[in-house]
């Protein structure tokens, strides 16, 4: 390709109507744009008022993608500067829509797709990658796509977006970022069926043939990128545990799901605990789902039990765990997972079969859904659980928005709006009896973006628990005390790059403390971050 459609056509070089007349004429440019010379300012003024023309969210979203893939600077000015209003359509709820879309709306790959054609030769393959350094991945299956279930190859949506949201909220580089898919087969039959599926067409691969696939990803990623973190996101059940347990003392790894989930919900309990003035001993937490976030989310909250000094086994006594079959007890008769059996009960002869029956019997003080299940929180479960405690913890975390497991709106009126409420997925404000209510969103993008960021920028080990519990904290202490008793958990997301660069600070800090970093220890951590941060300009 010859020089001038080549500065125009990459995304990392291109400024289109932005070069300048210098710049026109030293790159061979002057012809191939319209004579105005504009800025960054008046080039987003009109992207954002094409974006705002579009009838849909899955539009809006094709065209900030493609955006990205013209001109990335202009893309991550865009976001950056409209946060609140982008989020819910390059991340959750509208990436959800499209990935189970992918093969339809495909127009162009980013990122890296790793298949089971490619055995004993991932390694070379990454060679393929055009950039020179990679600081961060995101690596998928697709086996659990958000609340979505199996979505094979097309859950790439997803690393590509965490991705996005790393270069916004932590200032990562763009062109150090990776977004990854390990293709090991999809058993959704609507896609192995699908005439535009792009993945491999075969049902998910035997655990034996599964984990060496995943295995030597990983290895070759390190061989070729020795410093990179890798964050596992969207693993199902069955491996993500395994796989967190095997890679996060041998990598710099850590599986969002399980970690920064159970962060940014600590952090969330942290609050609700300040606003509610219940003592930790006293909470009595129903969990709707004990998949990866639900016992993340418990094991983070356990952390700080073992702070207050709270012997372990009484701890555990705090929590109960609700699945498909009803309240996990060691006596029901099922085989349970190693995750699921640290937080049975043995102190129920009687079988709890529901949710309803469970809030009934334990008069919780939060119920807290992971569970993938949208509507599971009933108006009878809400009114019931209302009924006992004054300030009623309700976390309806599952994504995307059709999968939460109450609404906004309902959790604020049967509760007659007294409830502490947060969702996964972006509610509006919700109007009650004269007062605006403003939800929450408990989501792992206030934690991942300054946690990787930390983690990185030190040259850390590995991910430890006090790194991730350092990350919760933080984020938790940008709510003041005059806020959380108003029922607000955690700050505005207009806030992400003042938050995720203090949760990187503190991070290091900690990595330090801890001995995990590699990095001879600089004058001025603050200074280390802020001088990697990429800002979009057009002056770098
Ligand atoms: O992506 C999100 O919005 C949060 C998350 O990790 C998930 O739901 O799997
Ligand atoms: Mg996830």
């Amino acid at each position: 390709m010859d020089k001038p459609s080549f500065i125009l056509r990459t995304p990392a070089t291109n400024k289109g109507t932005g070069f300048d007349c210098e710049e026109r004429k030293k790159y061979g440019l002057r012809g191939l744009l319209p004579p105005k010379v504009e800025n960054l300012e008046e080039q987003a003024e009109r992207a954002l008022t094409q974006f705002k023309s579009f009838a849909s969210n899955l539009e809006r979203y094709i065209f900030l993608n493609c955006l990205r893939d013209r001109n990335e600077t202009l893309f991550y000015f865009l976001l950056g500067n409209n946060l609140e209003l982008m989020m819910p359509i390059v991340y959750t709820p509208t990436v959800g829509e499209a990935c189970q879309k992918f093969g339809n709306e495909f127009r162009f790959a980013q990122g890296m797709y790793f298949a089971t054609q490619d055995k004993g030769q991932m390694r070379e393959m990454m060679n393929n990658w055009p950039n020179q350094d990679v600081d961060i991945i995101v690596v998928s299956d697709g086996s659990r796509i958000l609340g979505l279930g199996d979505l094979g190859t097309n859950g790439m949506g997803i690393p590509v977006g965490k991705l996005q949201l790393y270069v916004a909220g932590a200032g990562f580089n763009p062109s150090r970022t990776l977004p990854v898919i390990i293709d090991s087969g999809t058993n959704t039959k609507k896609y192995l069926e699908d005439k535009f599926y792009l993945g491999e067409r075969h049902p998910r691969i035997p655990d034996a043939e599964y984990y060496p696939l995943v295995d030597e990803f990983l290895q070759a990623a390190f061989d070729k990128w020795p410093n990179v973190l890798v964050q596992f996101e969207d693993f199902s059940n069955d491996h993500c545990f395994k796989l967190l347990d095997d890679y996060r003392h041998k990598y710099l790894c850590f599986n969002d799901d399980i970690q920064g989930t159970g962060a940014v919900i600590l952090s969330g309990c942290i609050n609700a605990f300040r606003a509610v003035q219940i003592p930790l001993k006293d909470q009595r937490l129903v969990f709707l789902g004990a998949g990866s976030a639900g016992i993340g989310v418990a094991d983070c909250i356990m952390s700080l039990f073992a702070e207050a000094g709270i012997p372990e086994e009484e701890a555990r006594k705090c929590f109960w765990f609700v699945d498909s079959k009803g309240l996990i007890t060691t006596t029901r008769g099922d085989t349970l997972t190693p995750q699921k059996k640290a937080y049975a009960r043995s102190d129920y002869n009687h079988q709890l079969k529901s949710l309803i029956e469970v809030v009934r019997d334990v008069k919780p003080t939060a119920i807290i859904g992971l569970s993938g299940i949208g509507g599971s929180f009933s108006e009878e479960v809400v009114r019931e659980m209302a009924k006992h405690v004054q300030k009623p913890i309700v976390f309806a975390l599952s994504n995307p928005t059709t999968n939460a497991e109450c609404t906004a709106e309902q959790a604020y009126s049967w509760t007659d709006g007294r409830c502490i409420f947060a969702s996964g997925s972006p509610f509006a404000p919700v109007e009650y009896n004269g007062h605006t209510f403003v939800p929450g969103q408990g989501n792992n993008m206030y934690i991942f973006p300054g946690l990787g960021l930390g983690s990185v920028l030190c040259k850390a080990k590995h991910v430890t628990d006090e790194m991730i519990i350092t990350a919760a904290k933080t984020l938790a202490s940008f709510v003041e005390d005059s806020e959380v008793v108003t029922g607000k958990i955690y700050p505005g997301l207009n806030r992400i790059r003042e938050i995720s660069t203090k949760i990187a600070i503190n991070v290091i800090e900690k990595a330090y403390e801890e001995g995990m970093a590699t990095l001879p220890r600089p004058e001025s951590i603050e200074a280390l971050v802020k001088a990697y941060q990429y800002n979009p300009s057009y002056n770098n």
